[in-house]
C-alpha cells in the first residue's frame, strides 16, 4: 500500500486499517486521520507518536493498560488481537511449558503491582528466553524511567505494525 492510497482513505477505512497500530487504541488512528495528507510512512508514524507524546501521564499509562500480557490469560483464552497473537507466536510465547508460563505470570503480576500497568515489550524483537530476563531487569527500574521505556516499546510495536501495513521493511528501531 502506498502513501497516496493512505491519503485517499475516508475515516472509516483509515481506522479499519490503522486502528490497531497501537494495541486496542483506535482513538489514536481516529485522531491521526485529521492530519492527512501524509508525505510518507515516516510522516504517518510521526503523527501516531506525537499523539502519544502529547498525552498526560494518565493517558500514556492508559495506552499501556490496553496491552494484553505476554503469554497471559488472553493468549490462553484465544482473545488476542491478530497482530498480538502473531507477535507473541513469533517470540515463541505460544509454546511455553507450564513452568515458563507460571514464571511469566508471576513476573507480570509483580510488574503490574509495582507500576500500575502491564509489562510491554516489542515481542518481535525478543524471544522466550529474553522476555523473562527483560521483565526481571525492568522490574528494578524507577517508575518514571519505566514509563518511558514501556512507551518506547509501544512505539517499536507500532513501527513494526505500520511497516507491515505499508509493505515497508522495518528499520532497525
Ligand atoms: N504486553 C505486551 O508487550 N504485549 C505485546 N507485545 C507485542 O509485541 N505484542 C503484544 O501484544
Amino acid at each position: 500500500m502506498d502513501i497516496e492510497k493512505v491519503n485517499s482513505m475516508d475515516f472509516g477505512e483509515f481506522v479499519d486499517v490503522f486502528g490497531n497500530v497501537i494495541e486496542r487504541c483506535p482513538l489514536i488512528a481516529a485522531a491521526v486521520w485529521s492530519q492527512r495528507p501524509f508525505s510518507n510512512l515516516e510522516d504517518l508514524e510521526k503523527h501516531f507518536f506525537a499523539f502519544i507524546d502529547a498525552l498526560p501521564q494518565s493517558g500514556r499509562e492508559g495506552i499501556l493498560r490496553c496491552h494484553p500480557d505476554l503469554a497471559g490469560r488472553e493468549l490462553q483464552q484465544g482473545t488476542l488481537s491478530a497482530e498480538s497473537l502473531r507477535e507473541q507466536r513469533g517470540a515463541g510465547l505460544t509454546s511455553l511449558d507450564a513452568g515458563e508460563r507460571l514464571r511469566l505470570a508471576e513476573l507480570n503480576g509483580q510488574y503490574r503491582a509495582r507500576f500500575g500497568f502491564p509489562f510491554v515489550l516489542a515481542a518481535r524483537r525478543s524471544d522466550r528466553a529474553a522476555v523473562p530476563r527483560e521483565l526481571e531487569r525492568r522490574l528494578r527500574c524507577a517508575p518514571a524511567q519505566e514509563l518511558r521505556t514501556a512507551l518506547a516499546e509501544v512505539k517499536k510495536i507500532g513501527h513494526l505494525r505500520l511497516a507491515d501495513l505499508l509493505g515497508a521493511h522495518p528499520a532497525g528501531l
